[in-house]
């Protein structure tokens, strides 16, 4: 058995992961292989060891790993395209593909391979990521394979297959939403008084301090909030304000439309 992991669809997650791996040292250069239809797109990756291509028939063969990293709108034409080349006793796929089920895999394919849906966010770049894990028919030794993969780029939990769409919304579009919101804490620290790009360091860690208060101490953010707000001072006055404008109650809806629309974003006939 070869120990290479193909990612085919190397666009912004797939990279990501790919350099997670990579500085994780989870795998050498030489066995990752990433596959985009404009290979001269991925040339800084091919410059360091990775292996660039756009034949994905060929990267399926050579992998044991294979990961799906296209749109939701691009998978049926590779799961067609890839079909000769699947050995489906000595392979594992691994999905992070939103609203896609392991199923929809296996029925596009019409072929019994064994699938595990990974949801990751953009900081498995860094080791960073939060990874939900979930499948349906996978085996419990494949399920770890795939956990212990995304636990070297950053933490992972396991779910059912069913709140895959929910973890899409909460963690992997989640990212966007909380660096929309320190994008705001920096715009507001420009306008009482902070060069831009000193405002957004200062509500970059700040942001970071208050998840590591949560992460370290097994806290809740209402215990946190509590020390904060000295009657009659600034925080509760600030928080409240941003309260009456609606600041919980967006951050809600918008992740409830995100899960939403996650569910709906594959069309099997596609
Ligand atoms: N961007 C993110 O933060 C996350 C994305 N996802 C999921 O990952 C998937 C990819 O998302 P992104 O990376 O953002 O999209 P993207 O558009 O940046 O990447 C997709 C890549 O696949 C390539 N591609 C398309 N068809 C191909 C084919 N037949 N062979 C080889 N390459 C092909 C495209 O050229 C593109 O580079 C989506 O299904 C998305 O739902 C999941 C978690 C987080
Ligand atoms: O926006 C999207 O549809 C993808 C899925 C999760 C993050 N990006």
């Amino acid at each position: 058995m070869s120990n290479r992991i193909a990612i085919l669809g190397s666009g912004n997650i797939g990279l990501s992961l790919a350099k997670g791996l990579i500085k994780a040292e989870k795998y050498k250069p030489n066995e990752v292989i990433l596959t985009r239809r404009n290979v001269a797109a991925l040339a800084d990756f091919a410059k360091t060891g990775i292996i660039t291509t756009s034949n994905n028939l060929q990267a399926v063969s050579d992998a044991d790993i294979i990961v799906l990293a296209v749109l939701p709108q691009q998978l049926n034409k590779l799961l067609n395209e890839i079909k000769p080349a699947i050995k489906p006793d000595k392979q594992l796929f691994i999905s992070v593909i939103s609203g896609v089920n392991c199923e929809d895999v296996r029925n596009q394919l019409q072929l019994d391979v064994q699938v595990v849906r990974a949801m990751p966010n953009t900081a498995i770049a860094i080791g960073h990521s939060m990874t939900c894990i979930g499948s349906d028919t996978a085996t419990a030794e494949n399920i770890e394979t795939a956990k212990n993969l995304f636990d070297t780029v950053g933490i992972t939990v396991q779910i059912n297959e069913e709140l895959m769409t929910s973890a899409t919304a909460l963690c992997a579009c989640g990212i966007a939403f909380f660096l929309r919101s320190i994008r705001a804490a920096s715009q507001g620290g420009t306008e009482i008084g902070f060069h831009a790009h000193d405002a957004l360091k200062m509500a970059a860690q700040t942001a970071k301090g208050a998840a590591d208060l949560l992460l370290q101490l097994a806290s809740h953010p209402e215990q946190e909030i509590d020390k904060v707000t000295s009657p009659k001072g600034c925080t509760i006055a600030g928080l409240n304000e941003m309260e009456h404008y609606g600041f919980s109650s967006a951050m809600i809806k918008g992740i409830k439309l995100s899960a939403e629309k996650a569910g709906v974003l594959y069309t099997k006939e596609s």
